[in-house]
């Protein structure tokens, strides 16, 4: 069974750029799989669906979704795939359930197959007792899980999201969340996009993090966590003796058996050590360390490492 979404040393320079927003991206997403591409604004991830989708022309490289490559075969591609933007493009001269019927029927279906199945996905997408009302009368959430649902009418093999969540109330989230889960279990593959690292983390098989259009690193969440910063975090609320100072401070906890790294955090004088052993063994030697530098420690925290950590590991940047 081929991939089904491969770029190979995919670059794009807009006219007028002098950098290119995607810069030499390769990967491969299985069939089946939610894939996660994470990173912050302007990392070329927009960019990058846009040309598995069609709509951005690539300066060069190769993209093919099912096996289709997206700039040869524009056509028989976009009957494999589905793209949910950033912004609503829903037609709002339509119900909600026209917009489903009118995508299907661009599609190619038979007028009762697209009613039957506008009506199974309205309901499953939690929108049936509102099909038939204005558009615009629906929150972000909504419309957000009304693409979604369109963009299912006509059984596409890969669905792109991108930034899926952005704006949406914790509740509403947590629906689409659930809901991408049911695609993938039904054999959708997905493709979402987004500069939240606990989305990427909670949603996604694997995550592709992506920095200038550049690939930084590819591996399951865990994986990332796990390679990169070790088991878990130690975050230390500290105040240096006089003479004393927090880059020092660090240098000595980095001595303790079980600390990999460690950098101040903001500047209130807090510290994150990166630890390869759990953490709460290694509260009692890092005080330790601290008193006999006479330093003044307010507040430990124990965390376990995020694909933020990650992130900042591979740029030393923060993600937001
Ligand atoms: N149509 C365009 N013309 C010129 N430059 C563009 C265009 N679209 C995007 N860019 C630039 O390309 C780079 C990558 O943008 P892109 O939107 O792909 O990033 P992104 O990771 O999706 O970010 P965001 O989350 O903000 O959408 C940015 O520097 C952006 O300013």
């Amino acid at each position: 069974m081929s991939a089904a979404v491969e770029v190979r040393d995919l670059v794009k320079r807009y006219p007028k750029r002098d950098v290119n927003a995607v810069d030499g991206l390769s990967f491969t997403v299985e069939p089946g799989e939610i894939f996660g591409l994470l990173g912050p604004n302007g990392a070329g991830k927009s960019t990058t669906i846009g040309v598995l989708t069609t709509r951005v022309r690539a300066t060069s490289g190769d993209a093919t979704v099912a096996g289709i490559d997206v700039v040869r075969d524009p056509v028989a591609a976009r009957r494999l795939f589905a793209v949910v933007p950033q912004q609503s493009n829903l037609d709002r001269s339509l119900t909600p359930r026209q917009n489903l019927a009118f995508h299907a029927a661009y599609h190619g279906y038979p007028r009762a197959e697209r009613n039957a199945r506008a009506a199974t996905l309205l309901d499953e997408f939690g929108l049936a007792e509102q099909a038939d009302v204005k558009v615009d009368w629906y929150s972000g959430g909504m419309a957000q899980r009304l693409m979604i649902a369109r963009a299912m009418m006509h059984e596409p093999r890969v669905l792109f999201l991108d930034e899926p969540t952005t704006g949406l109330d914790p509740q509403s989230r947590i629906f689409m969340w659930e809901r991408v889960r049911d695609l993938r279990s039904r054999g959708v593959t997905v493709v979402l996009t987004t500069h939240d690292m606990d989305e990427a983390a909670e949603m996604s098989d694997r995550v592709g993090i992506v920095d200038h259009g550049k690939l930084l690193a590819l591996d399951t969440p865990a994986g990332l966590t796990r390679g990169v910063a070790g088991q878990g975090v130690l975050d230390l609320s500290v105040t240096p003796a006089a003479g004393d100072d927090t880059d020092k401070l660090i240098a000595a906890l980095t001595d303790v058996a079980g600390v990999s790294r460690g950098e101040p955090v903001g500047n209130n004088g807090s510290i994150r050590l990166y630890v390869t052993a759990e953490p709460e063994t290694l509260i009692g030697p890092a005080v330790t360390v601290l008193t006999s530098r006479s330093a003044t420690v307010t507040d430990v925290h124990m965390g376990s490492t995020t694909l933020e950590d990650v992130f900042i590991d591979l740029t030393g940047r923060a993600l937001r």
